[in-house]
């Protein structure tokens, strides 16, 4: 039986794909042999020494000390593209509430309940609703910062509202720009797709490299009365940065899925409580795919979109498999082989890859492993930790 730690809710359809006959599953556990989670903030001394891996339904995995999960051996898989559409449909409804004068409109009308005669009601909406005229999206520009599995869906919902896409993205996959439509204006920096765009969205993950990299000298250089889209996360933009170009007029209009108090009571500021991804069908999608890529990992060592190890899986053969992670160094591979060469342990199938500072192997055995060789293997200067699955 595998006990899997629940951090957050998840959705009912992806816990569906641990099947009770294999799996435990509970909000608390002491030693479990897997976690899943959303946005729960992860701290590397609450990982137990038995979990074996990290399924964080979602796109992002900010919250999660992935660099420790490394050093510990521990995979730590997400979910690519599962909510991008829920987060595509929610920016669309951000671009019609910064060009439309929807949320003011609103509450204009709400706060007409005093009044008891329609008529009257009808008469004064007409007169007052040229407060709340806005502009077309059709003809403007978006800028799409980040075109991966989000902003390639949202730079082709924009172009289908008529309007021009500029997007920026240094480290787009060849998967990614297969999948961008030749009509997205690809920009050499941050800095001109800001100077040309009336909206800009951001859609690309918190890095060292990203943190607070919204702020105000690229600010300085946005088009005057531009309106900025923030879905991506808190730490990208600097918030401080953002109310002075509001109160200059630099920009006209922020909304974001991430509020700080400094934000609220804004007109020019709408806030959202991080719902990009909160319908039904993504956190199915997300759910589904974290615990069936954590099944395959615990059950056959099989790796599939981990944000840390080396993608990997081979077809079950042989009698027994053992699952390897060790420092991505030399010599570690050939030692392995060697123990089970003396031992008289025939190799049926194995793989062996490696990602940056880790290496990970599956090795498919004819015979099995007894626990006295697993510790020999274990304690090989390099291994970080040995997993035999039958
Ligand atoms: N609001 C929400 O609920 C919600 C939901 C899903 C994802 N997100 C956030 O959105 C981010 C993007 O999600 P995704 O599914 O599109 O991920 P993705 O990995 O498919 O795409 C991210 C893209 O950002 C690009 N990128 C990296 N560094 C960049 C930089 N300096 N400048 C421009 N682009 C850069 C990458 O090359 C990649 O193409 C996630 O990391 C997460 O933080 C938020
Ligand atoms: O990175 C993500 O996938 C989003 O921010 C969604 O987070 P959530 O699962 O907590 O809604």
């Amino acid at each position: 039986m595998y006990k899997v730690l629940t951090l957050n809710q998840i959705s009912t359809k992806g816990l569906e794909r641990l099947p009770r006959e294999s799996y435990e599953i509970a909000s608390e556990f002491s030693s479990p042999d897997a976690i899943l989670l959303r946005s729960h903030k992860l701290q590397a001394e609450d990982i137990a020494k038995s979990v074996k891996a990290i399924g964080r339904a979602g796109a992002g995995t900010n919250n999660i000390p992935v660099g420790a999960c490394t050093e510990r051996g521990i995979p730590v898989f997400n979910s690519p593209g599962a909510n991008a559409n829920a987060v595509k449909e929610l920016v669309i409804a951000g671009l019609a509430l910064g060009s439309r004068g929807i949320l003011p409109g609103i509450a204009y009308v709400n706060s007409l309940g005093h009044m008891n005669d329609a008529g009257e009601m009808a008469k004064l909406l007409e007169k007052e609703k040229k407060r709340f005229k806005g502009n077309e999206l059709a003809g403007r520009t978006l800028g799409v910062v980040g075109l991966g599995a989000i902003g390639s869906m949202i730079a082709n919902a924009a172009l289908n509202l008529g309007m021009e896409v500029v997007g920026y993205d240094p480290a787009l996959s060849v998967d990614a720009a297969w999948r961008l439509p030749s009509s997205v204006k690809k920009m050499e920096n941050i800095n001109s797709l800001f100077a040309k765009a009336d909206y800009i969205t951001l859609h690309l993950p918190v890095l060292d490299s990203t943190r607070g990299m919204v702020n105000a000298d690229l600010l300085s250089a946005c088009k005057p009365g531009c309106c900025l889209l923030n879905f991506a996360r808190e730490e990208i933009v600097n918030v401080d940065a953002v109310i002075a170009a509001l109160d200059k007029g630099q920009l006209r209009q922020f909304i974001t899925d991430f509020p700080v108090p400094s934000l609220i009571g804004r007109e020019d500021v709408v806030l959202m409580p991080h719902i990009g991804a909160s319908t039904d069908e993504a956190e199915d999608n997300c759910a589904v795919m974290a615990a069936e890529q954590i099944d395959d990992f615990l059950k056959n060592g099989n790796i599939k979109n981990s944000v840390n190890f080396p993608n990997l899986q081979l077809e079950r053969s042989g009698h027994c498999r053992l699952a390897i992670a060790n420092h991505n160094v030399p010599k570690i591979l050939g030692s392995i082989l060697g123990i089970l060469a003396e031992a008289n342990i025939n190799i049926v199938d194995m793989l062996n890859k490696s990602r940056n500072e880790i290496a990970y192997n599956l090795i498919d055995l004819g015979g099995d492993v007894s626990s006295d060789l697993l510790a020999e293997l274990a304690a090989l200067e390099g291994v970080i930790n040995v997993r035999l699955i039958h």
